[in-house]
């Protein structure tokens, strides 16, 4: 008996253009996300993330340039938790199983399963929206995202809302799912240590229009990546001068230096 071995699934842009009325916002842009890997997109407030979010995900028509998937069951995760607030934080997990058409059983155990392995408890299941913190909502967005078993992930921001603790948490799940699901994760945020933390590429945006000026690629998986392996990486990204500018930071004291020292 032969085992059939599925190729990656890919996501492939290219040559991506975007304008809001004559405003450009993306051009030129070029990115792949293949399954198991993760991207970040980080760059400055405006930039144009979100729409190249959307653009991938298909929530926006692609205008110039090219998208081409081959992810069968994409999820997105937005900066807002988007819960319907006259569902249960069951119901509210199990929605894209219930679009998907799977039996109220079944999407009742995994809509538990995840809600309680995003750090939910037992009596939080029944609440309204309204009756959650920021945070739990965020976890309930997280744990809806993966009830599909996506093999693409979109995320926008999903954990900015979040304290330290909390954040930690879910990037151990998110990691947990990767390993085992070998999610695809192109995912947006402003927080390079993040970005350093869960992703092999980052790719730094700058605005005016939107467009990547680097690409960075970190070799160590993600699950031997720890504090004193994230505040260096991130230490050396500061002294990246496309990295400051993308962020307008101030360029470094040696920079600074050089300049004056040459000659008028
Ligand atoms: N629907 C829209 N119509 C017109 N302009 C828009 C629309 N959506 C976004 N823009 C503009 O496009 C630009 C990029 O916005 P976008 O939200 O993609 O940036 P971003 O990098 O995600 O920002 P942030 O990090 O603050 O979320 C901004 O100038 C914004 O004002």
């Amino acid at each position: 008996m032969t085992t059939a071995v599925h190729a990656p699934a890919h996501l492939e842009v290219r040559g991506l253009g975007h304008k809001f009325a004559l405003q450009t916002i993306l051009e030129a842009i070029d990115l792949d996300v293949t399954s198991g890997e993760v991207v970040a997109l980080v760059g400055p407030s405006g930039c144009g993330k979100t729409t190249l979010l959307h653009l991938c995900a298909g929530l926006m028509p692609v205008r110039t340039g090219q998208i081409i998937s081959s992810f069968n069951n994409p999820a997105c995760m937005f900066q807002q938790p988007r819960l319907l607030p006259w569902k249960s934080t069951l119901d509210n997990i199990a929605l894209g199983l219930k679009a998907a058409g799977t039996g109220r059983d079944e999407r009742t155990r995994r809509a538990r399963m995840l809600g309680l392995q995003t750090g939910l408890a037992h009596e939080d299941l029944g609440k309204f929206p309204h009756q959650l913190s920021g945070g739990m909502q965020s976890r309930v967005a997280l744990a809806r995202a993966l009830a599909i078993m996506p093999d693409l992930l979109l995320l926008d921001e999903p954990f900015s809302a979040l304290d330290i603790g909390l954040k930690a948490e879910l990037y151990a799940l998110l990691l947990h799912h990767l390993n085992t699901c070998s999610l695809g994760v192109l995912m947006i945020t402003h927080d390079l240590m993040e970005a350093i933390r869960l992703s092999d590429t980052i790719l730094v945006m700058a605005p005016s229009p939107g467009r990547i000026v680097h690409r960075f690629r970190i070799d160590l998986p993600a699950m031997q990546r720890d504090d004193a392996f994230v505040y260096k990486m991130t230490a050396e990204l500061l002294q990246d001068s496309a990295v400051r500018t993308s962020f307008r930071l101030a360029p470094i004291k040696s920079e600074l230096l050089t300049r004056q020292e040459l000659p008028c």
